[in-house]
């Protein structure tokens, strides 16, 4: 088998105000993708479409309220909680910061053979630190370097490089990686992106790269999804879909990536904060207040998704 995650007309819906304001925010609306053995995929969209929501329902940090999430053809989304644990070797993930993972007033060696033996993968010390050196040599960091040291001695690059390799020690299929470079120097964020591709092809391992940032999707991806309030709108591969962008949306995000430089973060933000919750309420194409190519039908229905071209488009244009 090779698909190792599928998402399934994913939807959660968050209430947000007081007793006499309350509103509901459909912050994933009829998600579906998959990821293969050995595959990365994206999701891209600007801050607040929803991605970390569907990151967090994925590690079981929230619940969705509908749709399925099979892990190598078993549902995960209904699981106990002591089902998750076993589940957390195989699925791990990575965060923004790698200053928050770690305690500052901690070693960061005690973390990783805290792990070994909270998950019972090494009985005694001197296999817990081969292990170890395995996994720091696997994301380019010497175990010399590494040893009795404090989070704030390493640069930002390094630490999250070391909390991939913490990742690494339960031996995952499915990595997800949450904005893992946007605290992370303009200089060294290809150096980690660049990681995930020899992850990816030396140990088989999935991954779920999630981003706003799409120089480094591009750089990075097998396949992606963009997403806007919620919604998948464009899903391919993702040369397609960032060189010949089928979605309006797309288009106006890939055209306001700073070129020629790919190094550089993508920061315009195309979206108004404001807009933002009217646009997630929106009947019809969550697009289409803004959409250079809006017809009438876009205002009154949401477009399903046609295939063109191999890529998922979620637009009237392609009728
Ligand atoms: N616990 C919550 N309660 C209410 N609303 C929430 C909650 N979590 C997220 N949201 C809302 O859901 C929407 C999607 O948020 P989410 O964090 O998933 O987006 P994102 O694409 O990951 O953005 P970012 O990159 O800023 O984290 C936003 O409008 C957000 O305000």
């Amino acid at each position: 088998m090779t698909e190792m995650l599928r998402v399934l007309n994913l939807r959660k819906v968050f209430t947000i105000g007081g007793i006499f304001s309350r509103a509901k925010i459909i912050a994933v609306n009829d998600v579906s993708f998959e990821i293969k053995k050995a595959e990365i995929f994206t999701l891209a969209g600007e801050s607040g479409c929803g991605k970390t929501t569907i990151a967090k329902i994925l590690l079981g940090f929230e619940h969705p309220t509908g749709g399925i999430v099979e892990y190598k053809g078993r549902r995960i989304d209904n699981i106990k909680p002591n089902e998750r644990f076993s589940l957390r070797k195989e699925i791990q993930a990575i965060f923004q910061n790698p200053f928050s993972t770690f305690n500052p007033l901690r070693k960061v060696d005690r973390y990783f053979f805290e792990a070994l033996q909270n998950f019972g993968i090494a009985k005694e010390e001197r296999e817990a630190e081969k292990i170890v050196r395995e996994k720091l040599e696997a994301v380019g960091v010497a175990y010399e370097e590494f040893r009795e040291k404090y989070p704030s001695e390493f640069s930002g690059g390094q630490l999250q490089r070391i909390s991939i390799a913490r990742a690494l020690l339960t031996n995952p299929s499915l990595l997800i990686a949450d904005e893992p470079v946007s605290m992370v120097d303009a200089s060294l964020r290809m150096s980690i992106v660049n990681l995930f591709k020899d992850l990816r092809d030396r140990f088989g391992l999935s991954i779920l790269y999630i981003t706003h940032d799409l120089a480094t999707a591009y750089y990075v991806s097998d396949r992606m999804a963009i997403m806007f309030r919620g919604e998948i709108v464009e899903l391919g591969p993702a040369e397609k879909v960032l060189q010949e962008p089928k979605h309006p949306y797309t288009r106006l995000l890939r055209d306001s990536v700073p070129e020629p430089d790919p190094s550089k973060r993508w920061t315009s933000k195309v979206l108004l904060a404001e807009q933002e919750h009217e646009e997630y309420l929106r009947m019809g194409c969550k697009f289409a207040g803004r959409c250079p190519s809006a017809m009438e039908i876009c205002k009154r229905e949401s477009p399903i998704h046609y295939e063109v071209d191999g890529v998922r488009v979620k637009c009237f244009l392609y009728r």
